[in-house]
């Protein structure tokens, strides 16, 4: 008693020394102090911090002592602990949701642990908490029902973010975000989400910024943490950190989610698994990334989609020879192969503009309502730079439709790798894009690229897509950087809905007809300064035939080393994308191959 006496007496001395002297305050441990108290707050500490782990522990302690206190006191009590115990598992089984017991079995452990417990308390309520063998039954009973408790992966998952989250005041002054707060979080299957309130000044693209050196301090995997404004409070957003990865599989397809052009079409799922959903009514889209990420796939869902509606006519262009729209032949209006057809085509797209344009004027309206008599026109492109290279009189018209077809319901939808000013003919074409979809690009400027100026700073980091398929959406219902996930058509399911929905398409309404009956006058015009357009189909294919025997001849008497495609090119007149893709073609069918890099030869027993 005395010792503590002087003890509290130096500490005092001491504390009022160094307020004199001015000294900083700061912990001191020496033997001058006493042990025990700092022990127990580190022992305190620890208990809080593992409270989730101990709950088991300080449970079966809680029910001890209740249960001889209970005895002490009341020993006659034991139906009335039973009556509740009965009632509060059956409360628990069947109105567990509403305490956030939100599966089955978690309902069921809740339920079957109170019956447990309460079963106790009422024996040790009427023989007392020591008499054989209830100590032995508390143990063991602890042991079984903390073992589920224990292995139950959410609420490890729980304790572990919110251990993550507790630490956000070093963390966030760790990265620069000194002042920023946690307001909460939710744990959900894929990993979690916190709102965050951020200190004065700061803004989202600062945290978009710093988002590497924010996944290093949460301790996440590279590319884990994904960062959202929330739009009503530019001083608040939403972080989000992803541990399993949604996306990690293929989505298949699941069939067709629109039967109208003025429904949005469904492409894929974002990564907390609700639908993308985008309107193509009236709104050009630009579908871009590098070849591999998925655009063909985009594209596929889009016309799976548009094909089921009876109020849009479909044309394409595929100057890969028919490779990616070929199998929707049968649901296409028209499909151009040939940069010769695919000027044709883009021109019959403004003759039917212009017609459909007059008809409006006269008539006082302002928009075309698509229906099945009157409906929408969507002009597909696949590799939009291909049509820039080989029928550049195309893109003026193409221009023409991306600035006037809006209003009379004639859109495009260009997919291409790259969309760079060159690509895309140096028209107005990228700039009328109102829905970008852009998929994994090779270079962070490519973003800007694709989704437009400003979108790499402000967070679509679409160059961090880590999947085929995965891509970021920009359009006016979609102002936030989400990943998502296109759905998956296989080959064969591509033919399938392609046969299904063949036979409901719509054919031109008559405006778009007449239009197009009166457009040959302007199209003679067009073609008497186009010497290609001008010859004759079969002389044209006669021309085709030739070259491609000449390319045969090619392959087959090729040296060792094989020929260049500069080669292939000389010898049968043809460009680079004609020649490239006949050799995929013959590599496909197993007739040629590629000797060494760029140079190609016939296989020998082909
Ligand atoms: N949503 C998806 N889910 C899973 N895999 C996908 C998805 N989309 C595409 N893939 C896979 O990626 C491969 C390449 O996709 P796709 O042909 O669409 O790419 P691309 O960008 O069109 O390439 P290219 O420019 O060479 O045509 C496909 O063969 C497919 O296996």
């Amino acid at each position: 008693m005395t010792r503590h006496r002087h003890s509290r007496h130096r500490l005092r001395r001491n504390a009022r020394r160094i307020r004199r002297d001015g000294i900083e305050p700061m912990m001191i441990l020496s033997d001058d102090l006493e042990f025990a108290p700092i022990v127990l707050v580190t022992l305190g500490q620890a208990m809080w911090r593992y409270r989730s782990e101990l709950a088991p522990l300080s449970m079966t302690f809680l029910i001890l002592t209740g249960g001889a206190i209970l005895h002490a006191a009341y020993a006659t009590w034991w139906p009335t602990v039973l009556i509740v115990t009965a009632l509060t598992s059956w409360a628990l089984a069947f109105f567990g949701r509403w305490v956030n017991l939100t599966r089955p079995a978690e309902r069921g452990y809740a339920a079957v642990t109170v019956m447990l417990a309460g079963g106790w308390t009422a024996a040790a309520t009427a023989v007392g908490p020591f008499t054989v063998p209830l100590p032995h039954v508390l143990a063991m009973g602890a042991f079984v029902a903390g073992l589920p408790w224990w292995a139950h992966r959410r609420r490890r998952a729980r304790v572990r973010v919110e251990r993550t989250l507790a630490a956000w005041p070093e963390i966030s002054q760790a990265v620069g975000l000194a002042g920023s707060r946690i307001q909460s979080a939710v744990v959900d299957l894929w990993g979690y989400r916190a709102r965050v309130a951020l200190a004065r000044g700061q803004t989202v693209e600062d945290v978009v910024s710093k988002l590497p050196a924010l996944e290093s301090a949460l301790g996440t995997r590279r590319g884990a943490a994904r960062v959202q404004p929330v739009p009503e409070r530019a001083n608040r957003m939403e972080l989000r950190v992803i541990e399993t990865d949604p996306h990690a599989d293929a989505i298949a397809w699941p069939g067709p989610s629109v039967s109208s052009i003025t429904q949005p079409v469904k492409l894929g799922l974002f990564e907390d698994g609700s639908p993308v959903r985008v309107s193509l009514l009236r709104r050009h889209a630009l579908v871009g990334g590098v070849a591999g990420a998925g655009k063909s796939g985009g594209v596929n869902v889009i016309l799976a989609d548009l094909s089921a509606c009876p109020d849009v006519v479909i044309w394409g262009i595929d100057l890969k020879r028919g490779m990616e729209l070929l199998p929707w032949a049968s649901c296409l209006d028209r499909l151009a192969t040939t940069a010769q057809e695919a000027q044709a085509l883009l021109r019959d797209a403004v003759a039917v503009l212009d017609g459909r344009a007059d008809l409006l004027a006269q008539q006082g309206q302002r928009v075309w309502q698509p229906r099945s008599d009157a409906p929408a026109l969507v002009i597909l492109v696949d590799e939009y730079a291909e049509l820039v290279d080989e029928a550049p009189e195309a893109v003026r018209h193409a221009d023409s439709i991306a600035r006037r077809g809006r209003a009379v319901a004639v859109t495009l939808v260009a997919a291409t790798q790259r969309p760079s000013q060159k690509a895309m003919g140096h028209g107005a074409v990228r700039s009328q894009m109102d829905v970008r979809i852009s998929f994994r690009v090779r270079e962070r400027r490519d973003v800007d690229l694709i989704l437009g100026q400003g979108m790499l700073k402000g967070g679509w980091h679409s160059h961090t897509l880590n999947a085929p398929g995965k891509f970021l959406v920009s359009a006016p219902e979609h102002d936030i950087p989400r990943r998502a996930r296109t759905f998956l058509l296989a080959d064969d399911a591509v033919q399938r809905t392609a046969v299904r929905h063949a036979s409901n398409r719509p054919p031109l309404d008559d405006i778009s007809v007449a239009a197009l009956e009166t457009a040959p006058m302007e199209a003679d015009r067009d073609a008497s300064s186009e010497s290609s357009s001008a010859v004759p189909c079969e002389v044209r294919q006669a021309a085709s035939q030739d070259a491609e025997n000449t390319l045969w001849a090619a392959l087959r008497d090729a040296p060792t080393e094989g020929l260049s495609i500069d080669d292939l090119m000389r010898r049968t007149g043809m460009g680079r994308s004609w020649v490239y893709y006949r050799l995929q073609e013959h590599a496909h069918s197993g007739r040629a191959a590629q000797v060494s890099r760029g140079r190609w030869r016939a296989l020998p027993d082909s």
